[in-house]
Formats: structure tokens, C-alpha cells, sequence
């Protein structure tokens, strides 16, 4: 008897964090997994635990808000109904010794003790030969008030029996140091035979604790990555939740049963996953106490942003952690926020995610500073560890967060973009290059480039995204130039669903004529489309672009066929009005009108553009030479146009755009002198 009162006194030193566990008074608000939530997850975890052939540790990863704590609570429940538990420590920054590692293996070994009595001898052992051990290092501790006293159960030789212990948010202990002696010691658990000991942790995926369990080894411990569960079964258990909550919110304020709908409902599961905070904050949000949840919900749906706000306490901490640093002084704490600003501001606002190097590149700033920076990030930001991979926003709220907290870790989302595009305009000045195909010289057309020579520099995502977003213009481009807006309707009610793979052949229909088209015709060199139609008119098209080039008028009844002489230098055309017109394609001036006496309802140029082939028989065409123009006396041979090209020695140097084409021209020395419909001439220098 006084035995046993020595004991309990001398135990009683044994001084535990009573608010650790997960049924203390200031745990009693939290939730476990609602039920038909997260079952899978919970039974694997029992059947982990049961099984003897499992491995002794259980890690549960996932970053900040996916609802780990929530798990922990109804594990050890569970546990704890089948007499399996054998402790809890849920770890809580900033609320005493909840937060650090100097009470952790007493508070476990106190637990133990009410679990396995037989314990209590050895643990009394250890107290007597070291009454300061108390105050004593974590590794001290655990080797002798926790693993020494339950080595000694070995002797017993007892049938093992299963306890669990449960350790929450190992991320919130405070010393990185601590942490990591914490995992390295559990596995030594495994020497104690008298008991089945399991351990079951859960944490953020923060480094220390990362680069701690991949250094133990995967044969001593199993993971589960909660934020990489497949998304659509979160989204169950989140619509599942927020039913639940919706039904307690309509009940207890009386709402009619059938708010919110379920489109409503579904689409707040999709801002949520992965994420349970984010829907239990949109919740908290909903149902505050003053206001009318009808319509704080249709104020959060009109303006999703409204509730990142509310996601301070999530977000709060992991941003102050930065420059929790006791080491750190002032300026180099200016330096951390100011990378901070720089690196993260850009992650959240990029809008196509970068790699670590791409980053690097992009912001001219250390791979390795970037990869400092952002190991302070891997609650809320995935980081892969190859560099060539994207780092990723874990939940949108963490940027609409940062651009709206009113803490030093504000980013200024108007000004970040503007250095984002000032950004991208010195990396496009510095980087691209004129001719990355390494032509031959300037007059080198798309036809004679070798298409090897185009793969080379092919980026097969971006060509592919060229490809549906040419295509898509080219649908679209009359529409854009009719009412733009119609673009986000038409264009894209229209466009196929899975774009790349799935346009059909039609490239693009030209819309204009207002009545028949009778006769359409391709230029030889394929540059311009002409149409003929009973609108009375030809119209010529770039077929590249869809761009409508000329509306030639004269005709007064149905056109029936059109052709290009062979050198494109022409147009013919032939209508019911019995004539048959002669047109330069590039000005779209009418050069000739042949009368016929019938209808000719077919033609084509001859071989040398002096006649005409109709079905009425040939018709001569008093055609001008080729090169339609007056030329002065003192004409350099070396300069000449032809089809649009100015060419120097034979060789094409010089393409005149459609606006600057002319109708005549005159060379003078060096000096080509070009005349244009609108009355202008301009003067083209050469060095020949
Ligand atoms: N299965 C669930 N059933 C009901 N509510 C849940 C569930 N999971 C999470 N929640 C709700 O989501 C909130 C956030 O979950 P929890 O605190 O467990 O996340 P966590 O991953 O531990 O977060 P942190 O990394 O910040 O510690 C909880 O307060 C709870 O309201």
C-alpha cells in the first residue's frame, strides 16, 4: 500500500501535456470525419494498424487544410473504442508545450502507463535513477522513461498485444532539430517485442520531416499522400459535407429545404477540392451568425474571392514562419520578403505554371535560392524535385489570398503583372532570334524550306496550340471582324470539345457574296482565292487568312466563271451581261471588257495569257507585257518587278505588301519609283 502511494507520488513528477489529446477541453470543438466521409482512407488505416505484418509506422501526408487533424481525431476514436490506444499527441503551434517536443515522450509514457500497467516499474526505475529526467533531451527521454521500460516488458514474456500511438501535426512541434530526432527514434520502438507497438503521424509535407523519412527508409514506415488521392473521391466527401452543413444551417435558421441548390452545392465542391478547409471556411462564411446565409452564399458565388480572407489562420502562419527566424536580422529578413515577392508573386500570378528552372531563367535569379525559398512552401505549393517540372498552386485560395492580405505578404497583383510583362518583353528581346531556320537570304519562300529544318526548332505542345489557335482564327476571323464578342460564343460554342485532335477538314468558310457563287479559282502560286457569283461580283481572298482582298464591281448580271492567267498578272471573268472582263488581281483594276455575243459560262487562259479558252471557242486578249509598266530611258536591267516580287539580277529581293503595289513603276539608276492608285509614289533605294 505505501508502495503503491510512493509509486503514484513519484509518477505524479511525470508531468504530461494533458491538452495534447485528442479528447481535452480545448480539442472538444473539433470535428471527426463526418460519417460516410473518408472511409476508405479510415479503413485502411485500421486494417494497417490490426495486421501484424505491417510495417510500424504509418505516415498521413498532406498539405495545409486536407483535413489530416480531422483523420487523427477519428483514428484515435476508433482506436480507442477497440482498446487499441495506446496515447495521443496532437501537436499545436503556439499553445504551450503543445507546440514544442519537451513534454512529448512523458506525456506518451503517462498514457502508456493507464494503457499497460506493467509499465509503471520500469518507468519508476528510470525516475528514480534520474529524477531530472524530466528536463532532459527527447533522445533521453524516449531511451529511458519510454524504450528501456518497455524493453523490459519483453521478460514477461506476455502474448503481444496491439497499441497505437497517434501523433498529430508533427510539423506544428517547433525545432526542426526535434522533429527530426522524433521520426529517427520511433523505428527503434521495433525492438519491443511484449507489445505490438504502431505508430500512426500525420504532418504537412514540410522538408525537415520529408528529408527525415526518406532517410529512415521505406522499410520502416508506409505513406499516404492525402492531397494526391484522386480528386473525384474528395469531392464526395466534400459535397457530403457540405450537405450536411447546409441542412444544419437550413434547420437552424429556417431556410426553405431546397437552398442551396445542388448546382450550387457542386460547384462549391469544385472551388474547394482538394482542399476540406476551404469548404469548411466557405461554411464559417455562410453561416455567421448576423447575416443572412442566403445571401452571403449568393455574395460568395458572384465573387469567389470573398472568403480567402477568412483562410488567414491556414495561411497567416506558414507566410510569418518565413521570417521566424531568430537568427535573421532585419535586412535579412527585407531580402527574404522581397525574394518572396518576387518568386512566389510570380508562381501565383504566371499563367501557364514554370519549373524551379524555367523560374530560374525567367527571374534571373539561383536555381538554389529559388529552391531555399520555396522549401518554406510545400504546404501549400507543389514542388517537385525534378527541377524541370512545374511548381503548382496547391488551392487558388492561396493566391487570392496573397493578393488581398493586408500583411507584409501582400502581392500587388496589378503592378506584379506589369513586371511579369515587362519580364516576358526582355526574355523575348533577349532570346528570339530573326531566322531560327537559317535561311539563305530574304527572298526564301515557306514552299523551299526544308520541313526538317522546321521540326528541329518544333515544340510539339506549342506547335500543336498554334495549330488550334490558327485554326480557331481562321473560323473565327469574320466574326471577330464583325462583332468580336461572338467569339466567346459562337467561336466557342462551335469549336470541337477536344480542340487539337478534332478539327475537321473545312479550314474556314468565306462569307460575303450575296447570291451564287458560280465559279471559283486559285491564283497559280496559290496567294489569292477569286469567287465569281450572281451577286454581280468577283471577289478575291487571301486564302491564308480569309482576308476578303478585292470586290471587283463592273459586271450588271450573274458572273459564271472566273480564271488567273498562268502568271496571275490576270483576271478574267465572264458574266450573262455578255461580256467577258479582264481585271489585275493585285489592284483589282479593270483592265479590259471583251463583248460576246452569248453567254460564256466557261473559261481559262491560254499558255501564254495572249487568249482565252471559252466554250464558245478561243478570244484573243490584247494583253500588255507582263510587267504592266512604263519604263524610263535610263533603266537599270538589274532591277525589275514581277508578281509582286522587286528583283534584283534575277533574284527576288523585295515583296511589295498589297498596300504598296502600284500600277506602274519607274527605274531610275538605283531608284525604283513606284505609282499607286491613291495618287501617292513612293521611291525604293538599292545598293546593286
Ligand atoms: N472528413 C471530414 N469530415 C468533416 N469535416 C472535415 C473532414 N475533414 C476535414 N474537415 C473540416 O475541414 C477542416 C480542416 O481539416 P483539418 O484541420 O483536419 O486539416 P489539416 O490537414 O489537419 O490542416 P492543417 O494542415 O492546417 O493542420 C476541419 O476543421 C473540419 O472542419
Amino acid at each position: 500500500m505505501t508502495d503503491r502511494i510512493n509509486q503514484n507520488m513519484d509518477l505524479g513528477k511525470l508531468e504530461g501535456v494533458m491538452e495534447a489529446g485528442f479528447e481535452s477541453f480545448s480539442n472538444r470543438n473539433e470535428d471527426q470525419c463526418l460519417l460516410g466521409t473518408r472511409t476508405e482512407i479510415l479503413r485502411d488505416i485500421i486494417e494497417w494498424a490490426m495486421s501484424p505484418s505491417q510495417k510500424s509506422i504509418f505516415w498521413l501526408n498532406g498539405m495545409a487544410g486536407t483535413g489530416k487533424s480531422t483523420i487523427s481525431r477519428t483514428v484515435a476514436g476508433l482506436l480507442k473504442d477497440r482498446n487499441h490506444l495506446g496515447a495521443n499527441f496532437f501537436f499545436k503551434r503556439g499553445e504551450g508545450d503543445r507546440g514544442n517536443a519537451k513534454k512529448f515522450f512523458p506525456t506518451l509514457v503517462k498514457q502508456l502507463m493507464l494503457r499497460i500497467s506493467e509499465l509503471r516499474s520500469g518507468v519508476q526505475k528510470a525516475l528514480d535513477h534520474d529524477p531530472d529526467i524530466i528536463s532532459k533531451s527527447p533522445r533521453e527521454q524516449f531511451e529511458k522513461l519510454l524504450l528501456q521500460p518497455l524493453l523490459d516488458l519483453n521478460q514477461l514474456g506476455q502474448q503481444p498485444q496491439i497499441v497505437v500511438i497517434v501523433i498529430d501535426a508533427l510539423d506544428e512541434c517547433e525545432h526542426e532539430q526535434d522533429i527530426r530526432n522524433i521520426i529517427r527514434l520511433l523505428p527503434r520502438l521495433q525492438m519491443v517485442k511484449a507489445v505490438r507497438l504502431r505508430i500512426f503521424l500525420t504532418s504537412r509535407p514540410e522538408l525537415p520531416i520529408s528529408l527525415e523519412f526518406s532517410e529512415i527508409g521505406n522499410r520502416e514506415y508506409q505513406d499516404l499522400v492525402l492531397h494526391e488521392i484522386p480528386e473525384e473521391v474528395t469531392a464526395d466527401d466534400i459535397y457530403l459535407f457540405l450537405q450536411n452543413r447546409f441542412a444544419k444551417i437550413q434547420h437552424d435558421r429556417n431556410i426553405s429545404p431546397d437552398w442551396p441548390s445542388d448546382d450550387v452545392v457542386q460547384e462549391i465542391v469544385t472551388m474547394s477540392v482538394p482542399l476540406f478547409i476551404s469548404a469548411a471556411t466557405v461554411c464559417r462564411y455562410i453561416e455567421h451568425s448576423k447575416l443572412e446565409p442566403t445571401e452571403r452564399l449568393a455574395e460568395l458565388l458572384k465573387d469567389s474571392r470573398r472568403y480567402a480572407k477568412k483562410m488567414d489562420k491556414t495561411y497567416r502562419p506558414i507566410l510569418t514562419r518565413l521570417l521566424d527566424d531568430e537568427e535573421s536580422d532585419e535586412s535579412e529578413q527585407q531580402l527574404l520578403l522581397h525574394q518572396f515577392q518576387k518568386i512566389v508573386g510570380a508562381i501565383i500570378l504566371l499563367a501557364v505554371p514554370l519549373s524551379t528552372n524555367a523560374l530560374s531563367l525567367f527571374l534571373g535569379i539561383e536555381v538554389n535560392q529559388i529552391s531555399n525559398l520555396l522549401d518554406s512552401f510545400r504546404s501549400v505549393l507543389s514542388v517537385p524535385s525534378d527541377r524541370d517540372l512545374p511548381i503548382r498552386i496547391l488551392h487558388l485560395s492561396f493566391r487570392d489570398f496573397l493578393v488581398q492580405t493586408e500583411s507584409d505578404f501582400l502581392i500587388d497583383e496589378p503592378n506584379k503583372h506589369k513586371e511579369i510583362a515587362l519580364l516576358c518583353i526582355e526574355k523575348m528581346r533577349r532570346l528570339l532570334r530573326k531566322d531560327i531556320c537559317n535561311l539563305e537570304g530574304f527572298a526564301t519562300r515557306r514552299a523551299d524550306i526544308d520541313p526538317q529544318s522546321l521540326r528541329r526548332d518544333h515544340h510539339s505542345v506549342l506547335s500543336e496550340f498554334l495549330y488550334d489557335a490558327k485554326r480557331f482564327t481562321l473560323k473565327n476571323s469574320q466574326i471577330a471582324d464583325d462583332a468580336p464578342l461572338q467569339l466567346y460564343c459562337s467561336g466557342l460554342i462551335f469549336a470541337p470539345k477536344k480542340a487539337i485532335e478534332s478539327w475537321n477538314s473545312e479550314m474556314q468558310t468565306l462569307e460575303g457574296h450575296s447570291d451564287w457563287v458560280r465559279s471559283v479559282a486559285f491564283s497559280s502560286d496559290g496567294a489569292l482565292l477569286a469567287s465569281a457569283s450572281s451577286d454581280e461580283t468577283v471577289r478575291l481572298w487571301d486564302p491564308a487568312t480569309g482576308e476578303l482582298k478585292q470586290t471587283l464591281e463592273g459586271h450588271s448580271d450573274s458572273i459564271w466563271s472566273v480564271a488567273f492567267s498562268p502568271d496571275g498578272a490576270l483576271l478574267a471573268s465572264a458574266s450573262s451581261d455578255k461580256t467577258v472582263r479582264l481585271w489585275d488581281p493585285a489592284t483589282g483594276a479593270l483592265m479590259q471588257t471583251l463583248g460576246v455575243n452569248e453567254l460564256v459560262t466557261d473559261l481559262k487562259f491560254g499558255h501564254d495569257a495572249s487568249y482565252l479558252i471559252t466554250n464558245l471557242g478561243s478570244l484573243d486578249v490584247q494583253s500588255e507585257s507582263e510587267n504592266y509598266a512604263t519604263s524610263s530611258n535610263n533603266v537599270n536591267p538589274g532591277i525589275f518587278i514581277k508578281q509582286q516580287w522587286i528583283k534584283l539580277n534575277g533574284k527576288n529581293v523585295l515583296w511589295l505588301p498589297p498596300g504598296s503595289r502600284s500600277n506602274c513603276f519607274a527605274i531610275n539608276g538605283n531608284l525604283l519609283a513606284l505609282g499607286h492608285a491613291s495618287g501617292l509614289i513612293s521611291f525604293i533605294g538599292f545598293q546593286v
